[in-house]
């Protein structure tokens, strides 16, 4: 089986991602060298992915250190410890303001952030508190993979004996996934992808269907991308024939990922994420959702989400009030553009950016994700374990899992 590609590529002190804009017909390297060039990254979705997107923030803070740390003249941020969270600070609270949806992100700069006050408390100094965090940051991005793996086998395995404790054989089971959760969106291995990869490696899988996943394409681009690389039987829908699946194929589970899970289970994930699961319910097909513990935002009660002003978001995040979920609205032109390679394909693959709208067009709705209440959600998988709905009620207890 063929290695999926990687969203982040180490080779000694070079930092790179792959720029998703252009994949999958072109498999461009870019190289982060400054957080400015991660923070825009980020923003642009040249990555993107809730975990990734945690990762690359986290590496680019070690690389800078690092780089740092190897300077003959020291910086002057390690004249103390005070200097060095003086310095640090806005650094990671910059990278916090790339995109708001995905708590992963804030969980990543704050678990930072925390290390650093950790050594006025160890009485490290200013060097050594580096030391403490670029190694904190290569640990986020890091830990991902092995978390992975570990919840697609708890999800796996938990759906393959729930087909079976309704009388189905446990095998041949066909998902349908929405969006992008692979290792594009992850270190590596995947979540709700992971746990399709997981069926397929253990004799389970059918057919994996995924959307299309407009208007970034995460379906069409990048999971089919990931999906042939990896030899799993796939069908690709667009987004509007879900309900059409549904209607004429026999479909196991929905299963999806997530970038923030609050308190009574209620989860963001890229749009079009709830219509699948009004469909599901409809058609009582389970609707798994698949997230690390990092993905989890105990703060926040439900998931009555609002698009705030980022300014906002941003202050309140800073006073640790996030009372509801932000839902980021993408800017209006990319719900006008495809991207893509100029048809008929030639050698070179030519990229293209087309435009799909009337010049000029007002009006364009663009939030790049929507919330799924609770109770159309059957289960929530973390590397810690499966939280299942209780029949009757419209929330989930997430305390088993975190
Ligand atoms: C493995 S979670 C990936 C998560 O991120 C996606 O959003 P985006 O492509 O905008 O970063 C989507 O909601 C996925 O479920």
């Amino acid at each position: 089986m063929a290695a999926p590609l990687k969203s982040i590529r180490i080779t000694g002190d070079k930092l790179e991602i792959v720029n998703q804009l252009v994949l999958p017909h072109t498999v461009e390297f870019i190289e982060i060298k400054t957080i400015e060039e991660a923070h825009d990254a980020i923003k642009t979705m040249k990555i993107r992915g809730a975990p990734a997107i945690a990762s690359l923030a986290s590496l680019s803070v070690s690389f800078y250190l690092e780089r740092a740390l190897r300077q003959s003249t020291p910086p002057d941020f390690f004249a103390s410890t005070d200097a060095l969270q003086a310095h640090i600070t806005p650094i990671l609270d910059f990278l916090f303001t790339a995109r708001p949806t995905a708590v992963n992100l804030g969980a990543a700069t704050r678990r930072l952030a925390q290390t650093l006050e950790a050594s006025f408390t160890t009485g490290k100094d200013a060097r050594a508190t580096a030391e403490a965090l670029l190694a904190e940051g290569r640990a986020i991005a890091d830990e991902d993979v092995g978390r992975n793996k570990e919840m697609s086998k708890w999800g796996g395995d938990w759906l393959v004996e729930r087909v079976k404790a309704n009388g189905g054989s446990g095998k041949q089971l066909n998902v349908l996934t929405v969006c992008n959760t692979g290792s594009l969106a992850t270190s590596g291995y995947g979540t709700a992808l992971g746990l399709i990869t997981y069926l397929h490696e253990t004799g389970s899988l059918g057919k994996a269907y995924f959307t299309q996943t407009a208007p970034y394409h995460q379906g069409s681009r990048l999971t089919a991308l990931e999906l042939q690389t990896l030899k799993i039987p796939s069908t690709m829908i667009c987004d509007t024939m879900v309900g059409s699946l549904f209607q004429h194929h026999e479909i196991h589970a929905v299963v999806v990922g997530a970038d923030r899970v609050v308190r009574n289970g209620d989860t963001a994930n890229k749009i079009g994420t709830y219509n699948a699961a009004v469909l599901a319910a409809r058609h009582k097909i389970p609707f798994i959702v698949v997230a690390p513990v990092s993905t989890v935002d105990l703060d926040v009660a439900d998931g009555s989400g609002y698009v705030a002003p980022l300014v906002l978001f941003h202050v309140l995040y800073k006073l640790k009030f996030v009372p509801r979920i932000p839902i980021e609205q993408r800017p209006p032109l990319e719900a006008c553009l495809v991207r893509g390679a100029l048809y008929p394909l030639r050698g070179d693959k030519e990229q293209a950016v087309v435009m799909i709208t009337p010049e000029g067009l007002d009006g364009i709705y663009n939030p790049s994700f929507d919330v799924t209440p609770a109770d159309l959600i059957t289960a929530i998988v973390t590397e810690k374990g499966v939280a299942v709905k209780r029949e009757g009620e419209a929330w989930i207890d997430l305390s088993g899992i975190v």
